[in-house]
């Protein structure tokens, strides 16, 4: 009875919950882009205010400087918040990032991506619509419906929220370690609604991520950049060099070339591999939410092997690079070239970050260049691997069948979220990622979509997690 009149009043609430996200994702808080760091601070105030509203207790919490292009950037400050405090509840602490990833129009985008739109599938387009701006709206719109139905949320909420995810966490670590036993102390466990669906159809809950180690190489020479025409063919030009550094790294079919990065991996058991088979994903899942086809493996468990339990490295950019329309006849005089190697166990960063520096250096050397390179290790976040047996997992997963009437699939996922594994450790505390997207969502891509149907449902999903929370013996 308590669910339906939470699930009536969500449906009711509906253009209500959209016109607030449609607010969070107009404020574009791209962490990475210097010039938008007001952004990303207007954007703690509005889920401050936002919450404050709903009757919670907030602050903020500056966390220092770091640094960015050369130069010291102050961090924004991180959100943290208290939604009750009765001894007698359970108090779970929700973890959402405020941050997106960068998005123009000219990338690509068929609208403005710092505006909602609703288009005729019934799909939010935006820019941080899923991730994560949509889990975020979802939290606050759950607590909200409790109250409009009169209802006491059954458990006591912890919260922290930060506006650095994308951009590696940085700074977070430090003050969740900090607070562990001080803000989080009552945290009986944690949730963390920032993964997807891996497909578009059934729900999942998420017990591993991998890590993220992201790097970038500086080549250069000439004092400017020069005319191709004048000075082609007697210099040695940057550009050249950064390529054939990069083209070491890894070989078209997702081959990482660096000496003795596989040698860090765990061996895959006969046990881990049977578990892939079971698994409900197709191979027209991948050709969907890439809209093309071009998988490296014709099979879903190498596929899905190779997403969640190998290491890949991406090449991801050239700073300095011409990239405009036309055919400009220029030799750059500087270039910056970034890549960036998902980890898996049993990676240690700092292992990984010696193998690189030492292959980047040496590929370099032999080049015979007379430009000079500058090797940086930009941020590194370690991957994550639990185990759902465990009770958290059965309540995420009663709620996700009650929701969704039909029980999750049990997944990892390639991407990460560097501070899953720093809550475990530092609150010795179960994480449960209970996503909210689908698989398809193309969260960092253009045109970014949270399907309505993912949102509201999501919505009735947190209210069920926490209702299922307070009943759960433990
Ligand atoms: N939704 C999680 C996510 O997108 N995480 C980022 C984290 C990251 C680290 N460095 C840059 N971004 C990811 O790319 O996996
Ligand atoms: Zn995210
Ligand atoms: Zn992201």
């Amino acid at each position: 009875m308590t669910l339906e009149t939470l699930y009536n009043l969500i449906d009711q609430k509906k253009d209500e919950f959209i016109a607030l996200l449609a607010k969070a994702v107009a404020i574009p808080s791209v962490s990475a882009d210097a010039n938008l760091r007001p952004k990303v601070y207007e954007m703690a105030d509005f889920v401050v205010d936002e919450f404050t509203k709903l009757g919670a207790k907030m602050e903020k919490r500056d966390i220092g400087f770091h640094e960015m292009d050369g130069q010291k950037v102050p961090l924004p400050p991180i959100v943290l918040g208290q939604y009750g405090s009765d001894p007698s509840k359970k108090t779970v602490l929700i973890y959402n990032h405020f941050d997106v990833q960068p998005a123009s129009k000219s990338d690509g985008w068929s609208t403005e991506p710092f505006k909602l739109e609703v288009d005729n599938k019934d799909r939010m387009i935006a820019r941080g619509v899923t991730d994560d701006k949509g889990p975020l709206i979802g939290w606050m719109s759950a607590v909200q419906a409790y109250q409009e139905c009169g209802l006491d949320f059954p458990v006591n909420l912890l919260m922290c929220f930060e506006g650095m995810e994308e951009y590696g966490s940085e700074g977070l670590d430090d003050l969740i370690r900090a607070e562990a036993q001080k803000y989080f102390a009552k945290a009986d466990c944690v949730c963390i609604s920032d993964t997807y669906w891996l497909g578009t159809k059934k729900p999942v809950l998420t017990y591993g991520l991998r890590g993220v180690s992201y790097f970038s190489m500086t080549v250069e020479g000439p004092a400017a950049d020069l005319h191709s025409g004048v000075f082609g063919g007697t210099v040695h030009e940057p550009m050249t060099d950064l390529i054939a550094v990069m083209s070491s790294l890894v070989k078209p079919n997702g081959e990482i070339l660096i000496p003795g990065i596989m040698d860090e991996v765990a061996e895959l058991t006969s046990e881990e591999d049977r578990l892939y088979d079971t698994i409900d994903y197709e191979m027209s899942d991948l050709k969907n939410a890439t809209g093309a086809d071009i998988s490296i493996y014709s099979d879903t468990k190498r596929t899905l092997q190779h997403r969640w339990r190998y290491p890949t490295l991406s090449l991801h950019g050239i700073e300095g690079a011409f990239s405009g329309s036309g055919a400009k006849t220029v030799i750059p005089a500087k270039v910056n070239g970034k890549f960036s190697i998902r980890t898996v166990p049993n990676m240690e960063p700092e292992t990984v970050r010696k193998l690189v520096q030492d292959h980047v250096e040496k590929v370099f050397s032999a080049l015979g260049s007379k430009n000079k390179l500058t090797f940086h290790a930009l941020h590194a976040g370690a991957w994550w691997s639990s185990s759902p047996n465990h009770w958290h997992y059965d309540v995420g997963s009663r709620a996700t069948e009650r929701v969704f009437g039909v029980k999750p699939d049990f997944v990892r996922e390639g991407g990460s979220i560097p501070v899953t594994v720093t809550f475990e450790h530092a609150l010795n505390r179960n994480v449960l990622l209970l996503p909210m997207g689908r698989g398809d969502d193309g969260a960092h891509s253009i045109n970014e979509k949270l399907d309505l149907d993912n949102f509201m449902k999501g919505i009735k999903l947190f209210c069920t997690y926490v209702h299922e929370l307070a009943l759960e013996q433990q």
